[in-house]
């Protein structure tokens, strides 16, 4: 899966020191989950979680699982981790089948999951650091450095010695994070990392997700409502809903795959008899008055727009301002999950 999907912050991150863990010795994909399927209840009410799902993640990719409540991201990720029993399918980890070697599988996995994880609050920050490393059975002596660029990059340095009981919400969060990544596992699985925090510090913790896959071959499967979160930090999306997938593939595939180009067009002359001509014409989707004009947006796909520009001619408009919006991610969810907009609006708001 190639990385053609970098935003800013992914460029400012990016170094090719991880082409290695991407295309070097380790051929086997970090995660496969084949045809995997979870139903929950009987009879009546069975609630099909998963349903046949699968999925390969490349080693050094961040991947994003996106999808509206229910759509059985927890669960699939659940599997993933062996802390839910599959009805059927498997669970490959490093090429290894998770129901042949639990322990072995897993031994470098780490998950940060609902947002938080158990760390302990009376020990200090470095503290947790280091126990979490030690039950992952790393000395923590050896990955001093890497625990000191953790503090350093998630702005917790000046915090490494308080315990993590006396710090704010988000900070406990970055702790958290912190701790999953203190052991050096290969793989982690975040569901919704960075709800809670704020505007600063989730862009911190994306930018860091983004270095350690880059750099250091860092394999990240993150569930998120926050379509910012998964635009910046993840290479692919996996968009789930009713346990299926509907939609797999890099970020900027799934834009230019939306059909969904708007153009805006502003002008002092349009008036209602032309409006309603636009609107019995074309797909007119929002219409405001500016104080250059009225300001419509029409959908465009194709050869609408010379449409489009040859009905105003035809009625003398004098153009203001033309511009053409390009999809969101927003657009691509509601359309491939039947969503309302508001409610994709209230998911992606929640940072
Ligand atoms: N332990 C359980 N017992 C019964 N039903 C469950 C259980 N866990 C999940 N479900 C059901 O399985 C479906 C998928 O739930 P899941 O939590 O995996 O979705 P999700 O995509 O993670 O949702 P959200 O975004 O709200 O966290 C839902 O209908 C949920 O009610």
């Amino acid at each position: 899966m190639g990385r053609t999907a970098a935003t800013d912050e992914q460029r400012d991150t990016a170094t090719p020191a991880t082409e290695a863990a991407t295309t070097g010795s380790a051929t086997a994909p970090a995660l496969a989950i084949e045809s995997l399927s979870k139903q929950f209840g009987d009879g009546e009410n069975t609630v099909v979680a998963v349903d046949d799902v699968s999925l390969t993640v490349d080693p050094g990719t961040v991947v994003g699982l996106l999808g509206p409540n229910g759509a059985g991201k927890t669960t699939l990720i659940k599997c993933a981790l062996g802390i839910v029993l599959p009805d059927t399918g498997a669970v490959r980890v490093f090429g290894s089948d998770v129901a042949d070697s639990h322990q072995a599988a897993y031994a470098n996995v780490d998950a940060m999951l609902e947002g938080a994880r158990n760390d302990y609050w009376r020990l200090t920050v470095r503290e947790n650091l280091r126990y979490f490393a030690t039950i992952h059975g790393v000395d923590p002596a050896s990955v001093a450095t890497r625990h000191d660029r953790l503090l350093d990059r998630l702005n917790l340095a000046d915090k490494a010695d308080t315990p993590v009981r006396e710090l704010s919400r988000g900070m406990k969060q970055k702790v958290s994070l912190a701790s999953v990544l203190a052991g050096g596992a290969d793989l982690v699985f975040l569901d919704e990392p960075t709800l809670g925090l704020d505007v600063e510090s989730a862009r911190t913790l994306r930018r860091e997700l983004r270095r350690l896959a880059y750099e250091e071959g860092l394999t990240i499967v993150l569930s998120s409502h926050n379509m910012g979160v998964i635009e910046a930090v993840c290479d692919r999306v996996v968009m789930m809903t009713d346990g299926r997938i509907v939609a797999d593939n890099t970020v900027s595939a799934l834009l230019s795959a939306a059909d969904r180009n708007v153009v805006r067009i502003t002008s002092p002359d349009i008036d209602t008899a032309l409006l309603t001509t636009l609107r019995s014409t074309f797909d007119v989707q929002a219409v405001e008055s500016t104080s250059d004009g009225t300001r419509v947006d029409i959908a465009a796909g194709g050869d609408t727009l010379y449409a489009v520009m040859e009905t105003l001619r035809a009625d003398d408009v004098t153009i203001e301002t033309i511009q053409t919006l390009k999809p969101e991610l927003e657009d691509v969810f509601v359309e491939l999950t039947g969503l309302a907009p508001e409610q994709a609006e209230q998911r992606s708001g929640s940072l």
